[in-house]
């Protein structure tokens, strides 16, 4: 990593979210501490319930946390109010989850446009296309796709914006080992060619071994951070 990639993110202290209140409060992360530098592959596996989706969200901005402070480089997420997040999603982040969530009715162009309509600096929809390599169905509609494509479609969008983070949520989850693992590539390949941080749940240990570091979550706490020597290409991984 070169110094400018090294430079951190995010910074995470003592972070804290509860839901609910007196009998039924439920502590979905309880004193998370995490540093993570500019370009850094992430993968986040936990058990059911561990808190990996609480952590992720409150990364991205869809929540904030209870107690405790998270740095976006200098921005503080955690005393932002609700349109300065929604300006840092806007801004910064990019998400796919694990359903894609397109709009059926607007062609793969079409609905990666639709970002580039409303933020600053974007790339074009056919190059964010390209780069998930999708050139050839570009003019289709999403019923026309099938779930990797669809899911490849759902990354271009989050892409074009040209975010700082890409944020996913169980990416591979709705997808069958082959199709999982093409997709898993294009996350990989944005990450490495455009520098973009990313931060993966997944439910699939195997999928670690092409992270930079792999953060174990249990019962909302970092149980352990282990960094790969040498990071996997997908395609030499197996489960
Ligand atoms: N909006 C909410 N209201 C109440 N409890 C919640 C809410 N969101 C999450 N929780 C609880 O917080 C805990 C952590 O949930 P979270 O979704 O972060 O876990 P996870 O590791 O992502 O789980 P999974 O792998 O099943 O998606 C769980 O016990 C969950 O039930």
């Amino acid at each position: 990593m070169s110094t400018e990639a090294a430079a951190p993110v995010f910074r995470a202290r003592g972070l804290s979210k509860s839901y609910g209140t007196g009998e039924v409060v439920v502590n979905a992360l309880s004193g998370v501490d995490l540093d993570i530098a500019r370009g850094e592959f992430i993968v986040l596996l936990g058990p059911s319930g561990s808190g990996k989706s609480t952590l992720l969200n409150i990364l991205g901005g869809l929540d904030v946390p209870s107690s405790g402070q998270v740095m976006f480089a200098d921005h503080d997420l955690s005393a932002a109010s609700e349109s300065e997040l929604t300006r840092y999603r806007r801004e910064h982040v990019g998400f796919v989850f694990q359903f894609y969530n397109l709009i059926p009715s607007l062609t793969v162009r079409e609905n990666v446009a639709l970002v580039t309509d409303i933020v600053e600096h974007p790339m074009s929809a056919d190059e964010a296309i390209d780069r998930v390599g999708l050139t050839p169905r570009r003019d289709h509609f999403p019923a026309q796709l099938s779930g990797g494509e669809q899911q490849r479609v759902a990354i271009a969008r989050a892409i074009v914006k040209r975010p700082d983070v890409l944020l996913c949520d169980e990416p591979t989850g709705a997808l069958d080992y082959q199709t999982g693992k093409l997709v898993l590539e294009v996350i990989a390949r944005i990450n490495k060619e455009i520098g973009t941080t990313a931060v993966v749940i997944t439910h699939n240990a195997a999928i670690a071994g092409m992270a930079d570091r792999v953060v174990y979550l249990g019962d909302g706490k970092i149980l352990r951070i282990e960094t790969n020597a040498h990071k996997l290409d997908p395609s030499e991984l197996t489960w």
